[in-house]
Order: structure tokens, then sequence, then C-alpha cells
């Protein structure tokens, strides 16, 4: 299956591309897991990713964020580090002068994850990575710490700056426990937290690394209904906050309501990206995910969830 459609304009395409990946292509051995995938992310825009079982979404967000190098294409990231330019000043009609920044350019992704962070994209995974023994409060805290200049030294001797440094780290996580609804939850050790308040945790703790994009894996997965909504209703909130935002989901009603954009790959290729409402209607997707009935015995293809796909045609916009 090689083809890809570009169909729409997004809602926000007129915002500044803060993530370009072109020709993204991954092998594992004799495997082609991703090929020749691009896809381009705005500032402000929520992209959803969607596909059956085994489509390499997973895969593709790995080489997104800097854990796979990719085997040939590239990623190109608006946060990532280049050479200092000097910044701009503006006059403004009340002749006050204005410092601007200038625009943030796209540069190939740094090569470590720790680096992809410190550029501004943040992450969850599939499965929940919490520190599990330690707070909710103290998780958010290390999220932090790629933001902080206290070395090794300075944190030992617990000198003023470590003190004053770990100060703010603490509110600054309290703030972003508040922001995913879990302020009260504060002291609660994370393993013993509710499901989907784990799940905002660790949304909080990417938020802590002070992100542009934050790309999150099936991030209601084994949710409730309502604990879906509560989710939706956050991602929208992390959107008006300023960021951008990049979501595998594999519940279709969910996607098609959230997002401004959706890809949907197919055994590691773009098959169509379009709005909601265009790639819901596409018969290729519905064909991907429910199948035509010829090629049923094809286990590859069974899709986790294939009957989302109606039901998201039926209640999207
Ligand atoms: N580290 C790896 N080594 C070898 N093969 C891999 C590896 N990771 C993924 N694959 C294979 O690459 C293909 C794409 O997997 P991937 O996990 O990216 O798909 P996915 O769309 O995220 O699936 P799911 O919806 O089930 O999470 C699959 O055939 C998978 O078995």
């Amino acid at each position: 299956m090689t083809v890809t459609e570009t169909t729409s304009t997004s809602t926000r395409a007129s915002g500044q591309p803060v993530l370009e990946a072109s020709g993204v292509t991954m092998r594992f051995g004799g495997l082609l897991a991703v090929n020749d995938v691009n896809l381009t992310v705005r500032e402000g825009e929520i992209v959803g990713l969607i596909g059956p079982n085994g489509a390499g979404k997973t895969t593709f967000f790995n080489c997104l964020t800097g854990l796979y190098k990719p085997t040939s294409g590239a990623v190109r990231f608006a946060g990532a580090p280049r050479k200092p330019e000097p910044a701009k000043r503006q006059v403004s009609e009340a002749d006050d002068a204005v410092v601007v920044q200038p625009l943030a350019a796209l540069t190939p992704l740094p090569p470590k994850p720790r680096a992809v962070v410190r550029a501004g994209m943040a992450r969850t995974f599939q499965n929940i990575r919490l520190f599990a023994n330690m707070t909710a409060l103290e998780n958010v805290m290390v999220g932090r710490y790629c933001r902080t200049s206290s070395g090794a030294l300075t944190s030992v001797l617990r000198g003023p700056k470590f003190r004053r440094e770990e100060s703010a780290t603490r509110e600054r996580a309290q703030e972003l426990l508040n922001f995913v609804g879990l302020g009260k939850s504060a002291e609660h050790l994370a393993r013993n937290m509710p499901y989907g308040d784990q799940r905002r945790l660790e949304i909080a703790r990417a938020l802590a690394t002070d992100p542009k994009l934050i790309l999150l894996d099936e991030p209601t997965a084994g949710m409730n209904p309502l604990e879906t909504r509560q989710a939706s209703d956050l991602i929208f909130k992390i959107r008006d906050s300023g960021l951008s935002v990049v979501v595998i989901e594999h519940d279709m009603r969910f996607i098609f309501n959230l997002c401004d954009r959706v890809l949907c790959l197919v055994r590691g290729e773009a098959l169509v990206e379009g709005t909601p409402a265009e790639v819901q209607s596409d018969p290729r997707v519905i064909e991907a995910y429910i199948g035509t009935g010829e090629d049923d015995e094809d286990e590859d293809d069974e899709p986790r969830r294939s009957q989302d796909v109606a039901d998201g045609e039926e209640e999207a916009p």
C-alpha cells in the first residue's frame, strides 16, 4: 500500500511548524516498521496518529522523540539547539522598544533523548512509567530537574542556590498538579493512585519539562468513559496553554472529537492525512480497520477496536 494523500488544511494550519518529519523510515532487520512517513505539526495543533495494531505508530513516535534513530529520513524541531542569534529590536507605535525573539527555525533533532527533552519535546508512554514509590509531587519534580542548573556538588552541599531551586521546583510541580486536577493528591504515593490519576500524573511530569510539543502514546488506554472525557478536556487545556500535541489512540471517538488533523498509518505507511471528518469517512481508512472480508485470516490487520471507526463516524462533528 503506497497511497499517501494530504487532503486537508487544519483549522490551525496558519501556525508555524514546530515539528517536521520527512521521509522517516525505520527498519528492524528485515521488517519495515515505518516507511517514508511525513508529518508536520504546527503551533497550537492537536494531531492524531491512528492505525490498526502493528501499523508503526509507536515506532514513528519513537523516531519523532529521538528514542530511535530513523534508518532514513529526518526529524526537525523548532526548539532544537542551534547557533544563538541576536535578538531583533522592533519599535512599537508607541515608540517603546520591544525585544522580539527571532522565530524558532526548524533544526535537526538532537541525537539523544535527554537533549530532545531539553529542546522542548516531551512524551508519555503506552505503559505507565511512574516512580511508583515516590509521591505525585516528587514524580513531577523529577520531570523538572532537566530545567534546573544545580550540579552534583551544589546538590550534595545543599547550599542557598540549591535550596532556592528546590523550592521553585516544588512550587512549579504543585502548580502542574493543580493544572492536571491532582492538586490535592500531591503527597499520595504514585502506586496508590487510581489509574486515571496516574495517567494525569504522567502528563504533569511531562509538562514539568516545559515542552513546546507533547506526544501522548495512548493516553486513554484502560480508562473508563468519564476518565476519557476528562483526558480530552485536559488535552484541550494543554493546547490552549500554547502547546502543540501529537496523540496516538485507538479510541476513534476520542481522536475524531479531539484533533485538528489526523494521520492514519497502515503497515508502516501513511494512508490518509486530513481533518477528522475527512479521515473517518475515507473508505480506505474504514477498510484498513474493518477489512474487506477477503483477508480475514490476516491476524496483523485485526484492529483492537474496529467498531470505534463506525462509532466515531456517528458521533464526530
Ligand atoms: N524494537 C523492535 N524490534 C523489532 N520489531 C519491532 C520493534 N518495535 C516494533 N516492532 C515491529 O514493528 C511493527 C510496528 O510496531 P509498532 O509498535 O510501532 O506498531 P503500533 O502501530 O504502535 O502498534 P500498537 O497499536 O499495537 O501499539 C510491528 O510489526 C512490531 O512488531
